[in-house]
């Protein structure tokens, strides 16, 4: 016991002070849902300030810890609270990429002002002496600073729950407007949180000062230690992340006791990160689901024509063929620069195409490097073959990383990551499978061909070069595929990917184990083209600034990441300033918060630009010819223009909505087989709520069944139930009498049950035609990873006509090829539904699907679901606030009321039953003929509410 109580005392000190910072964190997370991870550079400020005024000018260490602490931590709050505000609606990159901007800011300006030669030490401060307890010497230091940390979490836990300023910063994240209805500023309220926030990580810096030498590193790292401990709190419980900061410090204490050599001499540094990692991976999700947030839609990008790509990309690869001539002693960079690429191609696929936040590229670079140095020096393997398994060798850690992908948000992806990267480099660098404990370097030979000369730097330079043009080439060929839809579609709408038959989960892993294989092809084929290299050119870090560039680079593939790559590796080659590096890390991350402030008020290419490409090339009339020529030709009743929400996208706007659906029977229309969605006792809590109470329903194929009720009836539950988004406490859901209750959503939509969403679930990037596409080929991806990166041919064929089926019948032809989210809430309604067609559902749960639009597109909309249900037998049960719709269209309706089913019948029934009226419908007017909505007053404002809601998807 006498010999580990020291170590237990040491843990508790470094633990207290993890648990502070690790408050900081959760409070700031808490109150403005943007997760701060330069916490531990704000750390590292406080920590090189009070060095400055303590030992630089002499002030005594309670001035300047006051300085440090209690003046620049709130400023630092404040400036951060205005960082918070302007990033608050951008994605969750964005978000990330703007505080891991200022932590490369925060370090690049310590490197710049302190240097990094000179050994800077705080001595200890807070006390002197020690005291015996429990037969061991404890310093008073540490008591002090453990009393210190303990007592100030508990003052903010106790004001977090007790006071008004309290409840105000609990309420401020979830609803700022409300929030503010009742007289609290939600400006002020996130400044005091950005304040106490800062300012406790600016005492966890000073506190860490005395620990070690000063280097804004590694104080940012013992920082980051406080990720774990928020891991532990769930991101919002306060004395548990305290709790979980004690427990990381005298476990990594105690393990630097036990693990001194060996395989796990990694472990005491590495356990805090070990800690977040295993917390993302296993604890249960509904502990860390943090602080809700909207996230406005992404701008899709304007794509340059591809004619214009072509060209550029054939002078490009000119220029680069006649690099060997001029680059002289820089060729070898030019090597590194296009392996670079390779990486920065793997990470955009992640978080470009897919929205998925990486922050540990390098790390698959570094088992890259290392894997392919040991397959071909150790293991004498041909050099391609030992670069292919090098590869391979890191797919499984790209599925590893995956899990928290599939398990959780983004944003505990990302720290996952983050953790991940770090993890690695304590645990596994100095392994004798990796770099080896020495740091002396590892062997990255050439291959050697006896026909071709390519193990000189010009022909290994044409290699690569070679390398590159196919990576690049193969995946902008997956790109306009089936993989591309499909990872986009990941991005803006994993619901709507799950609920059109994809196993999402499959998706996720696929792209994460492709892109750790590309990571660690291109960090190989770097490693050999400095025919060395060792642990210090993968330092987890690094990944931070691959991170920043993904974000603020311009253009499509290959250009963004041949730009990234350029200015990562070819700047500081061709620069002769010394601090090159850290000037370029303070642009970078100076560029990556300008980036994500900017994001949403400014077009990257202005639209006279655009415009003036696509006259010059053609590119619109081609685009209008393809468009008209993949489509079936319209009958000769078909309606000229697609319907708009109350105005006419072209001159013909109204009179297309009014027109008639087209009569011609689809070419190829089939019907489905008979059968039907029935719900069985079905009760849904949320908590204390039971949304939805003992619920009989049948919706079988060849009928449109309504489903009704007033606001918070329970439909939409019943929907996310019947398609496996929610998860029952009682009942069942069956497809055909088949219980398909414990099916996931993919599942469920491949066995025929398709939807739509009250709040429209669209693939924003996508055009409306991969939108619709998607629908057709969901069920054919499925949960097959081969199936998922393209389709037989049948296949794409069948996917075709589907697809021009849907936009037929749905009339959007002539936007097939505009971004969806470009469309105005009708034409969006009517991409939703002409998605769902496309399918080979049998069911369709249609979730108000007139909802925004007006009444003649309303009628349309009507016709369109009978002639379906007509034509195709399908089966639809629809949500509908709209009577005259209702009417229309419904042959029996079931109305719900409070969770419970108040009455069954048909449409006619129920607008003269007693029990609905009084429940719903009220003395409201029911206009039939006219088609006039009337169901009283809520459901008319909600619709209005709803479609101006719809301009920021949540
Ligand atoms: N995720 C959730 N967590 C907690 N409560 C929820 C959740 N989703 C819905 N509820 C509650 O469950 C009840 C039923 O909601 P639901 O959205 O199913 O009603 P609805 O009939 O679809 O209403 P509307 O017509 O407004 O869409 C409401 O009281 C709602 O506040």
């Amino acid at each position: 016991m006498s010999q580990v109580l020291p170590f237990v005392v040491t843990g508790l000190t470094t633990g207290a002070v993890y648990g502070l910072a690790g408050t900081g964190l959760v409070l700031t997370y808490k109150t403005s849902g943007v997760f701060n991870f330069a916490h531990g550079a704000l750390a590292a400020v406080a920590a090189y300030l009070f060095y400055s005024l303590h030992i630089g000018q002499g002030w005594s260490w309670p001035m300047a810890a006051a300085v440090a602490v209690l003046l620049a931590g709130p400023l630092l709050g404040l400036v951060l609270e205005l960082l918070a505000r302007s990033i608050q609606a951008a994605s969750l990159a964005l978000q990330v990429a703007s505080t891991v901007g200022l932590l490369l800011v925060i370090q690049a300006v310590i490197v710049l002002s302190y240097g990094t030669l000179e050994l800077r030490t705080v001595p200890v401060f807070l006390a002197s002496g020690d005291v015996r307890l429990l037969g061991t010497n404890v310093r008073w230091t540490d008591i002090v600073t453990f009393a210190f940390a303990l007592l100030t979490t508990a003052g903010l836990s106790v004001m977090f729950r007790t006071t008004r300023l309290g409840t105000a910063m609990r309420a401020v994240v979830d609803d700022p407007a409300l929030l503010a209805l009742t007289g609290n500023s939600p400006a002020t309220t996130r400044r005091f949180a950005w304040s106490i926030g800062a300012t406790l990580a600016a005492a966890s810096g000073v506190l860490f000062a005395p620990l070690l030498p000063l280097d804004p590193v590694q104080l940012t790292l013992l920082v980051v230690a406080a990720f774990g401990a928020a891991a532990v709190g769930g991101f919002t419980n306060l004395p548990l992340t305290f709790a979980g900061g004690l427990a990381i410090g005298v476990l990594a204490s105690l393990s630097t006791k036990y693990f001194t050599t060996g395989p796990l001499a990694g472990l005491p540094p590495a356990l805090p990160f070990t800690v977040l990692f295993v917390v993302l991976l296993v604890f249960p999700r509904r502990y860390l689901i943090g602080p809700s947030r909207a996230v406005a839609r992404r701008r899709p990008s304007w794509t340059v024509p591809p004619v214009l790509q072509l060209v550029a990309g054939a002078a490009l690869l000119a220029v680069l063929a006649t690099v060997p001539s001029f680059a002289g002693i820089h060729l070898t960079d030019w090597t590194v620069a296009l392996a670079t690429s390779i990486v920065f191609l793997s990470l955009g696929l992640l978080v470009r195409n897919c929205g998925q936040v990486s922050l540990c590229q390098v790390s698959f670079m570094a088992i890259g490097a290392a894997g392919f140095s040991h397959l071909s020096v150790d293991h004498g393997l041909p050099w391609l073959v030992a670069l292919l398994l090098a590869g391979l060798v890191a797919v499984p850690v790209g599925a590893v990383l995956a899990i928290p992908a599939i398990r959780l948000t983004g944003l505990y992806l990302a720290l996952a990551t983050f953790g991940f990267g770090i993890f690695l480099q304590y645990m596994f660098y100095a392994q004798d499978y990796m770099f080896g404990p020495t740091g002396a370097g590892l062997d990255q030979p050439r291959p050697h061909l006896s026909w071709l000369e390519i193990d000189d730097d010009r022909g290994y330079y044409f290699l690569v070069l070679a390398m590159t043009v196919i990576a690049a080439g193969v995946l902008a060929v997956l790109d306009r595929g089936r993989l591309g839809r499909l990872l986009r579609g990941l991005g803006d709408s994993p619901t709507a990917l799950e609920t059109s038959g994809v196993t999402v989960s499959v998706t996720r892993v696929l792209v994460f184990c492709v892109s750790a294989f590309m990571a660690a092809v291109g960090g190989a084929l770097g490693a050999v083209a400095q025919s060395t290299v060792s642990a210090d050119s993968y330092h987890p870090l690094l990944s931070l600034t691959y991170f920043a560039l993904i974000v603020i680079v311009l253009g499509g593939n290959p250009w963004y990441a041949l730009t990234a790559a350029g200015a990562l590796v070819l700047i500081p080659s061709y620069s002769s300033g010394e601090n090159t590096a850290t000037i370029l890390q303070l642009v970078f991350g100076l560029a990556a918060i300008a980036t994500a402030i900017a994001a949403h008020s400014t077009a990257l290419v202005p639209p006279a630009v655009r415009q003036a490409i696509g006259t010059v090339l053609g590119g619109r009339r081609r685009a209008a010819r393809a468009t008209a020529a993949a489509a079936p030709q319209p009958a000769a009743d078909s309606p000229p223009a697609a319907v708009t929400d109350g105005q006419a996208a072209s001159p013909a706007g109204e009179a297309a909505a009014a027109a008639p659906v087209p009569t011609r029977p689809a070419a190829g229309a089939s019907r489905v087989r008979p059968g039907a969605l029935t719900v069985r006792g079905l009760r849904v809590r949320y908590g204390g709520l039971v949304a939805v109470d003992e619920l009989n329903l049948v919706a079988p194929t060849g009928r449109v069944t309504g489903l009704i009720g007033p606001n918070g009836a329970g439909k939409t539950t019943t929907f996310n139930a019947c398609s496996g988004l929610v998860r029952p406490s009682r009942g069942s859901v069956l497809l055909d009498d088949r219980d398909v209750s414990r099916a996931g959503p993919a599942a469920r939509a491949r066995r025929g049950l398709g939807r739509t969403f009250q709040r429209m679930e669209l693939f924003d990037t996508l055009s409306v035609r991969d939108n619709v596409a998607v629908g057709a080929e969901g069920t054919l991806a499925g949960g097959n990873p081969l199936s998922h990166l393209a389709g037989r041919p049948a296949d794409r064929l069948a996917v075709r006509v589907a697809t021009d089926r849907a936009l037929e019948l749905c009339d959007l032809g002539d936007l097939a090829g505009v971004p969806a989210a470009n469309l105005s809430t009708g034409q969006r309604r009517l991409v939703e539904l002409a998605r769902c067609l496309a399918g080979p559902f049998r069911i369709l749960l249609l979730d108000e699907p007139s909802a925004g639009l007006d009444r003649a597109e309303t009628r349309r909309f009507g016709a369109i679901l009978r002639r379906v249900v007509d034509e195709r037998g399908v089966g639809i049960l629809l949500v509908e606030h709209d009577m005259s719709l209702v009417l229309d269209v419904c042959e029996a309706v079931y109305v719900l009321d409070f969770g419970r089913l108040v009455f069954t019948g048909s449409a006619r029934e129920a607008v003269e039953s007693p029990i609905v009226r009084a429940a719903y419908l009220g003395d409201a007017l029911v206009e039939t003929a006219a088609g006039s909505t009337a169901v009283g007053s809520a459901a008319a404002d909600r619709t209005a509410d709803e479609a101006a809601d719809e301009e920021v998807a949540v």
